[in-house]
């Protein structure tokens, strides 16, 4: 099978201290990649690393076989990212944030009220999000994952904030999405609960 995402001898340096140096994997259609660690010891650096959003200290990034550089257009056409912070804006609705990054990204949301209430959140579709809880917003951000297209997500701390039920649910999303030839790398202080088919595990000491 061909390798969608892999890493080759990554370093990462913050602040004088090397997080990681010599990191290898190579991930297929239908494989998740899970990285767990301490705090701060550099899971979310890693997946921004990946994400093509920092550079690396040594190493490189190959997506397709080709280095992220040279492919960066493709990279961000095929990147889902969802970082630790919940990336919706607070003044808008939910409802505005699914249609802005409906636009931004090309991907159609064809049954917003529907999708937004399939998640827990009818009758909050119209007020902004500021107003809503933790979770909620969350599942705001990550309302994205039922209507992407993309087959390449990099999710940091997904599951913060859910309550196990939506954590049950975004579980068995994710098998399906991996079933459809998708690949996902994430980040949990959780432990995974669903069945992976193919699932690499990643722990990153902390390094003084
Ligand atoms: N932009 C930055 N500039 C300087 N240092 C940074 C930066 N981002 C992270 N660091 C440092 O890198 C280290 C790793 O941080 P990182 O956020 O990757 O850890 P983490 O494993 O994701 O932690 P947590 O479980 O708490 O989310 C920390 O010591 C942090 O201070």
């Amino acid at each position: 099978m061909s390798i969608i995402l892999a890493a080759e001898a990554l370093s990462c340096v913050r602040q004088d201290r090397v997080l990681f140096e010599n990191l290898n994997f190579q991930l297929s259609a239908g494989q998740v990649l899970y990285i767990q660690g301490k705090n701060g010891a550099g899971k979310s650096s890693l997946l921004r690393l990946l994400a093509g959003l920092t550079l690396p200290e040594d190493g490189q990034i190959l997506f397709h076989g080709k280095p992220l550089p040279s492919v960066a257009e493709l990279f961000s056409e095929q990147l889902l990212f969802i970082g630790h912070q919940s990336g919706i804006h607070p003044q808008l609705t939910a409802l505005q944030n699914l249609a802005f990054w409906s636009a931004l990204t090309e991907q159609q949301v064809a049954y917003p009220y529907q999708l937004l209430g399939s998640l827990g959140l009818a009758g909050l579709e119209d007020i902004p999000c500021f107003m809503l809880s933790a979770g909620q917003q969350r599942r705001v951000s990550l309302a994205r994952l039922w209507f992407t297209t993309k087959p390449l997500w990099i999710l940091d701390e997904p599951f913060t904030s859910l309550d196990q039920q939506l954590i049950a649910r975004l579980e068995q999303h994710f098998l399906q999405h991996l079933s459809s030839g998708g690949v996902i790398v994430l980040t949990s202080h959780q432990t995974l609960s669903a069945a992976y088919p193919e699932l690499q595990a990643i722990e990153l000491e902390y390094r003084w």
